[in-house]
């Protein structure tokens, strides 16, 4: 989504409704030092985070100047420059079932001042937000969150999940293939153009990415502030393939005690390709002098299990949600992803905020590409996603019906009239909309209503995912 994200306006209702509390809601313009810098020591603050030194200083502005800031301002407090609440939003693709991407709206940074708490300033924050990924086009909003309740009401949920895997050095005798390529250490630093470009392959091949801003990598590779000690423990390594093409890298350091074997810890693998992200496990496993591997943020389908002799050498030690979606335009979204299989479904959406409530009806076809209708309120259907037709058509909706009955074998299915139809609210779709759960077992939590146990299942099967969905950073 090429869009500049701070040509929205203020939201007027969001700055109304702080107002009459006293306060000052405004977008920080980054050309003014003083205002930026004031929003950078707030967030660090919001967040617990030490005061920034400067080097830490100078990238946070080179990355915040990128985004669309706001600050809540008192003019009562001691240094009214710092802001009592700030928030960050920007466009950004989020990488989809079937290698595609849709476009959606980034939040991070919510944070209140424990002075200001719980007297609707993110409420005020979290609705604004909504309105300007509307405004600009968005089909989701996204974030990580720091606590799993404070989201869900503004209809948010996961829709990815993380893991944290440990493997135990001693038992992780490798039985996998050799990869054709070399694994190589490089100095974090040559890394950075590399980097960028694997990094934007293997977000392409993982549903749950997002695309990476410029400046992550200089984070992830330690390359912020060079010469603390964290950066100088730094290791990145390199899989190139048999033609010498960079594939894949990884970033780690050993914890140690003084004369105890330590412990590899890694929070970035990315690989472009299966024998890339091989070749980087099998380096990081087979070190000598460490107790054990424990990569952080990763898949929970990750195949280092089936790789070692040993498959309880692999430990997943935690577990939990990661990425969080809302969906803001139904049909967008559901129209950009690949389907896992063909057949024809209604989904009627509640949204108690509005944006994405209503009847839709998604037709999948045998090559996984879907169009979604949504009924106008003349009677007639609007269209959205692959082939971005704007009437109901009726083969293509028979085909569907037909292939998705055929499927799942049944004849008199295939005869049947009725489509197969699920009630649903804005976060179960978010849940099921990269894969991440089946909606049958969200029918099983009693979350969603489905017509009958031939549209569960089809909907297992149309939603399902290749890939589980995985994201691999914080943002
Ligand atoms: C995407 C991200 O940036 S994740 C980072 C979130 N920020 C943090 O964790 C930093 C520390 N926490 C904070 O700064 C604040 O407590 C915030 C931002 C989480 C909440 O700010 P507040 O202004 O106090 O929230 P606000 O008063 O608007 O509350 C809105 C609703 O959320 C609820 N709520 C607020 N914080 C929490 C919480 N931590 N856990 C559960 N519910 C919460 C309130 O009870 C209220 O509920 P209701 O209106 O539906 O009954």
């Amino acid at each position: 989504m090429s869009f500049e994200p701070r040509s929205i306006p203020v939201d007027p209702d969001a700055q109304a409704a702080l107002s009459s509390k006293g306060l000052d809601y405004r977008l920080i313009d980054p050309s003014d030092l003083a205002s930026l810098d004031g929003w950078i020591d707030a967030d660090h603050r919001g967040f617990h985070h030490a005061r920034p030194r400067e080097v830490t200083r100078d990238y946070e502005r080179r990355v915040m100047g990128e985004r669309r800031l706001h600050g809540v301002f008192d003019s009562g407090v001691p240094d009214p420059i710092v802001p009592v609440a700030t928030v960050s939003s920007w466009p950004t693709g989020l990488s989809v079932p079937g290698g595609r991407s849709v476009d959606g709206w980034a939040v991070s940074s919510v944070t209140v001042s424990p002075t200001h708490r719980r007297r609707g300033i993110a409420r005020a924050m979290m609705e604004a937000e909504l309105r300007a990924a509307k405004q600009a086009g968005a089909a989701v909003a996204m974030l990580t969150a720091t606590e799993a309740t404070i989201y869900g009401r503004y209809g948010y949920a996961p829709a990815a999940r993380a893991a944290t895997i440990e493997i135990d050095r001693r038992r992780a005798r490798w039985i996998g293939p050799s990869a054709p390529g070399r694994v190589h250490f490089v100095e974090p630093a040559s890394l950075r153009e590399t980097a960028a470009a694997i990094s934007r392959r293997a977000v392409a091949r993982t549903p749950g990415e997002i695309d990476r801003w410029s400046g992550i990598l200089d984070r992830m590779l330690g390359l912020v502030d060079p010469e603390s000690d964290s950066s100088r423990a730094l290791r990145a390594i390199r899989y190139d393939d048999e033609h010498g093409q960079p594939q894949g890298f990884a970033a780690f350091r050993v914890t140690r005690e003084p004369n105890e074997p330590g412990w590899a810890e890694f929070d970035v693998l990315a690989a472009a390709t299966d024998d890339a992200e091989r070749a980087l496990w099998r380096v990081l496993v087979e070190q000598d002098f460490v107790t054990g591997v424990r990569g952080r943020l990763r898949s929970v389908d990750e195949p280092i299990e089936w790789l070692l002799e040993d498959p309880r050498a692999v430990r997943v030690t935690e577990e939990s949600d990661h990425l969080w979606v809302r969906i803001v335009d139904a049909a967008a979204a559901l129209g950009a992803r690949r389907y896992g299989a063909a057949g024809e479904l209604v989904l009627d959406i509640a949204d108690p905020l509005g944006y994405a409530a209503g009847r839709y009806t998604l037709l999948a076809s045998a090559d996984g590409r879907a169009v979604v209708h949504v009924p106008r309120s003349d009677g007639s259907t609007d269209g959205a996603g692959a082939s971005g037709t704007s009437a109901a058509p009726k083969r293509e909706r028979s085909r569907a019906r037909a292939a998705g009955a055929e499927a799942s074998g049944s004849r008199s299915a295939a005869r049947a009239a009725e489509p197969r139809s699920l009630k649903l609210d804005v976060r179960d779709l978010a849940s099921i909309y990269l894969g991440g759960v089946r909606p049958s077992v969200l029918a099983r939590a009693g979350r969603i209503t489905a017509s009958s146990n031939g549209a569960l299942d089809l909907a297992d099967r149309m939603f399902a995912s290749t890939r589980a969905p995985h994201l691999s950073i914080w943002f």
